[in-house]
């Protein structure tokens, strides 16, 4: 039920093939900055405008629909931020471990997400109450499937971490965010299809850095400076060889460029006042297709 009719082929390079998995959203009829839970939305309060958030998603969902299926999730009225469909739980393998949201503010969105994903058919988890876990937001593969990232510290309780391992058989890493503007790990940390990082290390404690480095070899590292950040490009969606995320500088476009990847950036400003960019407003239904290497084909960049 969940597999087949979500599958699509990836337009592929020469000699590939890529099923790619379907992708959760949200269309943002009731989005705002109506509450803080994070330090974007202060200042931001009642100040995006709806119709130009409107045309900003409409782009998103037109250019991922042009790669992949996407899927909708209808909003309700009183959650503004159900629009982040990526907080709203962890899927993989036709289990979804549905949100603990930290913040009352956003749990009202619980209860639809795990009727979605029931409707759809996944074997649904859920955390014990007391125990926050924000889903893709703080949860992210390594590119190969074999080790799940995980973030907290401001939204997600380490402990949910074991109950990650347990539910799919990953090795877990946990990495301890320490800046508050890059409060889930979505923020400032995406694994590439490539095997390569795109990250901002000054957003993770020593102990975390020291794990990533471990991981990563210096040549997979691609560090983005706090200007790129803050525009967060580290909330990028990766589909094949696709990039694609809220406006960045020509260096960082130029490095990935470089590394193979189309770059399709979107202007998200309106989000952007709710702390979230192309990442958070997308959920993959099923990343245990993201397996395949890309092909390596180096470019030049002017
Ligand atoms: N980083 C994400 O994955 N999502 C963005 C969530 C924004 C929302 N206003 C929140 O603070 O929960």
């Amino acid at each position: 039920m969940i597999s087949e009719p979500y599958k699509k082929e990836q337009e592929s390079l020469p000699g590939e093939s890529h099923l790619v998995p379907a992708l959760l959203m949200c269309p943002p009829r009731f989005y705002g900055v109506s509450y803080v839970i994070n330090p974007w939305m202060r200042g931001n309060l009642g100040k995006s405008s709806l119709s130009l958030a409107m045309q900003q998603w409409q782009k998103l969902y037109r250019v991922l629909s042009g790669m992949t299926h996407v899927l909708l999730v209808e909003p309700v009225v009183g959650s503004p931020d159900m629009v982040f469909t990526a907080n709203a739980g962890l899927a993989h393998a036709g289990i979804v471990a549905i949100s603990n949201f930290y913040y009352p503010e956003r749990q009202n969105e619980e209860a639809h997400f795990r009727r979605w994903f029931a409707d759809a058919g996944y074997r649904v988890a859920d955390l014990p109450r007391e125990i926050a876990f924000e889903g893709e937001g703080d949860a992210l593969f390594s590119s190969d499937g074999l080790r799940l990232w995980a973030g907290y510290g401001y939204r997600t309780h380490e402990s949910s971490h074991a109950i990650l391992r347990e539910l799919w058989g990953v090795e877990v890493v946990g990495l301890h965010l320490v800046d508050p503007r890059f409060y889930h790990l979505d923020t400032c940390f995406a694994p590439l299809r490539d095997g390569s990082l795109l990250y901002f290390p000054p957003a993770f404690d020593k102990a975390s850095l020291a794990r990533i480095e471990s991981y990563y070899p210096p040549a997979q590292r691609i560090v983005v400076s706090e200007e790129d950040a803050m525009s967060f490009a580290c909330n990028a969606v990766n589909i094949g060889r696709t990039i694609v995320l809220n406006r960045i500088s020509s260096e960082l476009e130029c490095k990935l460029i470089v590394r193979g990847f189309e770059v399709i950036q979107v202007e998200l400003s309106e989000f952007l006042k709710a702390g979230g960019a192309a990442k958070c407003l997308v959920m993959q239904l099923t990343p245990e297709l993201h397996l395949q290497p890309l092909n390596h084909t180096v470019r030049s960049c002017n």
